[in-house]
């Protein structure tokens, strides 16, 4: 048997940076390697699971892609993370390489720390920890600490000193990267990405890599094989929770909310999104994605929102015994009232 460790890749970033992009890439890329993934989403639809599952690579099949819907992958280490990787390494075919999307809400630190579990460390090492950014979102200055909802809290609750959770959970994933991924370039003219660079590497006091792309359009060659053994590293990359509770309080992460939003056929999907777009924006929705039925199309269209930004296409035939509906997740702070933006919602169909 071969008793040398599996390396593990962690990729990380803020709720619609383009981790999944990447993945998809990733396997289309990654030569003859085979690779088990596993993938955790914040919200009770698996939209990853699902697109990541359609990209049909010969190296990662259907089976090889595990799918972590009990909460953020950093809360069910314990729970949810460590019995999965056991399973894994219990199979016959033992994958090449493991990588592991995370939520865009987690916490990179618990689960690098969980590499020092003795059951997984005798058998798997982080090969480096890959933290994508949305660099336009960046430049629109959505990880600044003036997020309106915020503020607005923090007016009504002095108590509430420290940074936005946005901005806390952005600078907890840069921190703990062996690999930065500046990516959405093409949103973005030439000086707002110098200005972006800058921003990202202030705020981390460590030097790891920053590279630029455009959809997540890695070669495998640069994202595998780091090499790095992050869990060996730990000390050096606590998030805000840790350092500011070395007592070993436990995280949460009750300042975000999701729901899932379930609708009829959308006959005019052009209206439909552009309508949307108005809600988001109006409640301040931070990630919405999905999939809608148009009548008479074949095809389900699926729909991805960041903030305000909307793409939307056709991505796969519904198949036959497949219920034919409308579904939608919305994220947002924990202020975001879920009863009168379904209602918003449900108002558009
Ligand atoms: N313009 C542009 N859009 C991109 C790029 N990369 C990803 N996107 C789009 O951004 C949206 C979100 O991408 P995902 O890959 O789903 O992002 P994610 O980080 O996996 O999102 P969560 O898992 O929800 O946190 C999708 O509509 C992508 O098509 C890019 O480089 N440029």
């Amino acid at each position: 048997m071969n008793q040398e460790k599996i390396p593990a890749t962690v990729i990380t970033g803020f709720l619609g940076a383009g981790k999944t992009t990447m993945i998809r890439n990733l396997l289309q890329n990654a030569g003859g390697k085979k690779i088990a993934l596993i993938i955790n989403e914040f919200g009770d639809l698996g939209v990853d699971g699902d697109v990541l599952k359609g990209c049909g690579a010969e190296n990662c099949t259907e089976d090889d892609i595990i799918e972590l819907t009990n909460g953020c992958i950093c809360c069910t280490v314990a729970d949810d993370f460590i019995p999965t990787m056991t399973k894994l390494l219990e199979r016959d075919a033992r994958p090449d390489h493991i990588v592991i999307e995370t939520s865009g809400l987690a916490l990179p630190q618990p689960l690098v720390a969980a590499f020092n579990w003795p059951d997984i460390r005798t058998h798997v090492t982080v090969d480096g920890v890959i933290t994508v950014v949305d660099s336009a979102a960046v430049a629109a200055g959505r990880f600044a600490d003036d997020h309106d909802a915020v503020e607005a809290a923090r007016v009504e609750d002095d108590s509430l000193d420290h940074e936005s959770p946005i901005e806390e959970l952005f600078e907890d994933q840069l921190t703990c990267a062996d690999l930065i991924v500046l990516n959405k370039t093409d949103l973005i003219d030439i000086d707002g990405l110098g200005r972006v660079r800058a921003e990202v590497a202030s705020r981390t006091s460590r030097k790891p890599t920053i590279i630029e792309a455009k959809n997540g359009d890695v070669p495998a060659a640069i994202l595998l094989g780091l090499g790095i053994g992050t869990e060996d590293d730990i000390v050096n990359r606590k998030s805000h929770h840790e350092l500011e509770h070395e007592d070993g309080t436990p995280h949460d992460h009750d300042e975000f909310d999701s729901f899932v939003v379930e609708l009829g056929p959308i006959a005019d999907p052009v209206a439909f999104v552009d309508a949307l777009k108005g809600v988001i924006a109006e409640h301040d929705v931070l990630r919405l994605k999905g999939f809608v039925d148009v009548p008479g199309k074949p095809m389900r269209l699926q729909v991805q929102a960041v903030g305000s930004r909307i793409d939307t296409y056709f991505d796969r035939a519904w198949t036959p015994g497949e219920a034919r509906a409308t579904r939608l997740v919305v994220i947002g702070l924990h202020e975001m009232d879920e009863t009168i933006v379904r209602k918003a919602i449900e108002a558009l169909a």
